[in-house]
């Protein structure tokens, strides 16, 4: 037989070899969308598409609830081939999270972040690091500003970003509030981890970070971002036909960007205290790590200055949003209840005694410490955590969790339980000071598995920085609210969760406008004097760099 006779043969049986071949990914995509055998129940699944139908893209966490109570204690999805399992309560979280924490604690990984943002070996940033050693030592190296000691040594550095915020609402500042609260939110961490001060850096420092930080969550966005991870076919969509690998390239521009201020500013700290170990008393994170190296300290391999700079972006970044989202919600929610608001400052002032409560004072505030648990607990910042993944089967309780399996601990849901709190819906800080668990009952004090509030989620992976924000909180609420009323804006504030919340990662107000009043004029001589006095304590402990 000729060539040409030959060659519609060969084209035939190369069609239907391939219509086999996609008949057959067809068959193994539809298997893998089905329910797994014994896995948590959930609602009803199409075939194909598993329940990527039911999960809805805003606020996800208010249909997870609802499910709670149709499905019980674990609600099982099928997010296309993948599998989701929500936990709703304490003792699965305790149990997963935390008692099988070696196998529970990676992070789902994203095509778009790990192939077109930060794609570089070195280019790693802890909050997205799977469980390995390499993540265990940079958890390490965060106890030195993270944990008690550490956030004592950073107190005075803390205190001075809270008094100037204070005092740059005076005289009408607080048409900018939002804008100055944002920079609060990243000075502080900034400072901590690299030793720079915000107000020595040029205005595009902070935009330039807030681009960032902004640019990357409509990436991780789901409905905003392209489900790639659900389908991994869409990564071979040409770039002229997609926006977002153009998207991703601009992220990633703006992300090594960062890091590399990061460094820079780190490494500059680092040389001064090798040049001149008297001028600074305070090590910020990255140059501490630097001179701990540089002394032959680490018997590990030393992080390289890539990766020292990605890891203080990370870290910056796993701070900001939270932190500023958390102080907006409490500052409506204070606007929206005068009563409540007036028992905070009645304790502050009882407290400063005359003059803004100082870091000294902290143990003092029972009643505004109340306030950030009960709002953590009411409108939790991330109230679905962030998720963690399996790296092998796991049963619990008559169901198999399969490997791959990402897990979400549903704060929202814990939070809500109305045979644990009273009136869950409303929002009651004397719930704190009645029991330190907010509950009807304390829990059995032996029983390690309850934790008082789920909006830093739990196990090995649980938030680091939770020490740090409760004290960075309420050392600068102690100020604000002693110096200022907080009045809602005409129009008034709206804390309803389905209208007055934005959608996204982090919960915070869709207008989190509010208005700062001074509460006489003889507090504004106390606020300056109380900006100066801080002022002069970080430069000494920063040096005149
Ligand atoms: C009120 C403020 C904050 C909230 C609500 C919050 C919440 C969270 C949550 C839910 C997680 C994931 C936990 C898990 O996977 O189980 C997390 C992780 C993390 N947070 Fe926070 N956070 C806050 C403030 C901070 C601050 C101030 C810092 C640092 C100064 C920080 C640093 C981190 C880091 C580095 C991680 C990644 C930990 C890991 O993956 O192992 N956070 N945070």
């Amino acid at each position: 037989m000729s060539y040409t006779e030959r060659a519609p043969t060969i084209t035939y049986t190369l069609i239907a070899g391939f219509a086999v071949f996609l008949l057959f990914k067809i068959a193994q995509w539809v298997r893998g969308t089905l329910r797994p055998k014994a896995f948590p129940p959930g609602p009803p699944i199409i075939p194909g598409l598993g329940n990527l139908l039911d999960v809805p893209l805003h606020k996800p966490y208010l249909q997870f609830h609802k499910w709670s109570k149709e499905y019980g204690d674990a609600v099982g999805i099928k997010a296309g081939t993948g599998n989701l399992v929500i936990l709703n309560t304490p003792a699965l979280v305790y149990e997963l999270f935390d008692k099988r924490g070696a196998t529970c604690s990676d992070r789902p990984d994203s095509y778009v972040i790990s192939k077109h943002v930060a794609y570089g070996p070195e280019e790693k940033q802890i909050a997205i690091l799977q469980y390995d050693d390499y993540y265990k030592r940079w958890r390490k190296a965060l106890q030195y500003i993270l944990a008690s000691g550490g956030v004592k040594r950073v107190l005075p550095l803390l205190e001075a970003e809270a008094c100037s915020l204070t005092h740059k609402l005076l005289h009408g500042g607080d048409k900018n509030y939002v804008e100055h609260l944002q920079y609060w939110a990243f000075a502080v961490p900034l400072v901590i981890t690299v030793g720079e001060r915000l107000k020595d850096m040029p205005p595009e420092y902070m935009e330039d970070f807030f681009h960032a930080q902004e640019e990357i969550l409509k990436l991780a966005i789901p409905g905003v971002a392209p489900p790639v991870d659900i389908f991994p076919i869409l990564k071979y969509v040409p770039e002229f036909c997609c926006s977002w690998k153009s998207h991703a390239r601009l992220v990633r521009q703006l992300i090594v960007g960062d890091a590399n201020k990061f460094l820079s500013g780190g490494l500059k700290q680092f040389k001064q205290i090798q040049e001149d170990p008297s001028s600074v008393r305070f090590q910020s994170l990255l140059a501490k790590i630097m001179l701990d190296q540089a002394d032959g300290e680490s018997k590990q391999k030393n992080f390289s200055t890539t990766e020292l700079g990605f890891a203080g972006q990370g870290m910056v970044a796993a701070a900001v949003d939270t932190t500023a989202a958390t102080l907006k919600n409490l500052l409506v929610t204070f606007a929206a209840y005068p009563d409540i608001l007036a028992k905070a400052q009645e304790e502050v002032d009882r407290v400063g005694n005359g003059t803004p409560p100082t870091s000294d004072s902290l143990g003092q505030l029972t009643y505004l410490r109340a306030c950030i648990s009960e709002i953590l607990r009411w409108r939790p910042t991330t109230p679905s955590a962030f998720p963690h993944v399996l790296t092998r089967d796991e049963s619990v309780g008559g169901y198999v969790y399969p490997k791959g399996t990402m897990l979400i601990a549903n704060a929202w849901t814990i939070h809500r339980n109305e045979e644990e709190y009273d009136r869950p819906d409303e929002f009651i800080p004397e719930r704190f000071i009645d029991n330190p668990f907010g509950m009807r009952n304390v829990p059995d004090v032996k029983d390690a598995s309850r934790r008082v509030l789920y909006a830093f989620g739990s196990g090995r992976r649980q938030c680091p920085g939770e020490l740090f924000a409760y004290t960075t909180i309420s050392l600068t609420l102690s100020k604000l609210l002693w110096a200022y009323d907080i009045l809602p804006p005409p129009g008034g504030v709206d804390i309803s969760v389905e209208t007055g919340f934005q959608d996204g990662l982090v919960t915070q107000p869709i207008n989190p406008k509010v208005l700062f009043r001074l509460r006489d004029e003889k507090r504004e001589g106390a606020v300056v004097d109380d900006l100066r006095r801080s002022e002069a304590i970080s430069k000494e402990i920063l040096g005149d760099s």
